[in-house]
């Protein structure tokens, strides 16, 4: 028996209450997740994000996208991007996250940190664009990454280690009842890809 290196329980949720997160650990194997992380750094069009903080427009380090299967349209931080049709390897990825989760999607919000200094600060993916309660699946590629929960009110926190080819879902009451991020670290130096598919309301 293997006590040090079981698989995930996917069926378990992470928090506590108000909300589900599932993990489902590595659902790609090192290799095609490391060969899906080049093809995307290679064919993504990532530009910086521009984000309205205090009345300043501040230019992100950390490169986002934004994919779909219409030219859905998604407003946060009061930015509207406009969904790019999908890629064959965002669709392929699309299919295998519908598999794995049997939830459906109809946009990628993809983020690409450079290494440990570039982090996702404290928020909810719950603007009215988004299907309100719908599920959120989360493919983290490149750099292992510390991932943390809080909750809105009681302000308690979960983490979570977010591995190399590893798939989490967010669904139920998750966005309107906990806060997400992740944190910047010094310790990592090497870049990391995240996709998020979500479901656009129209
Ligand atoms: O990079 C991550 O793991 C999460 C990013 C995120 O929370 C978002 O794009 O809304
Ligand atoms: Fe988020």
């Amino acid at each position: 028996m293997d006590l040090f290196n079981q698989t995930p329980d996917k069926n378990q949720n992470l928090l506590p209450y108000d909300g589900t997160v599932n993990y489902y650990g590595r659902v790609l194997s090192h290799a095609p997740a490391h060969a899906l992380f080049h093809t995307l750094l290679e064919t993504i069009d990532w530009q910086p994000d521009k984000l309205r903080m205090f009345g300043k427009i501040i230019v992100t380090k950390r490169k986002v996208a934004w994919y779909g299967s219409n030219p859905y349209q998604y407003t946060y931080s009061n930015a509207t991007k406009t969904a790019l049709p999908w890629t064959a390897a965002l669709l392929e990825l699309k299919t295998l996250v519908e598999q794995a989760t049997g939830e459906t999607f109809n946009t990628c919000l993809l983020n690409l940190y450079h290494n440990g200094e570039e982090g996702s600060s404290w928020h909810s993916d719950d603007e009215p664009d988004l299907k309100q309660h719908g599920a959120i699946a989360s493919i983290s590629l490149g750099a292992e990454r510390n991932f943390l929960f809080k909750h809105k009110q009681t302000k308690e926190k979960v983490a979570i280690l977010l591995e190399h080819g590893s798939l989490l879902l967010m669904k139920n009451e998750t966005q309107s009842r906990w806060l997400h991020s992740l944190p910047t670290t010094r310790k990592i130096t090497t870049p990391r890809i995240n996709l998020t598919f979500r479901t656009i309301v129209v």
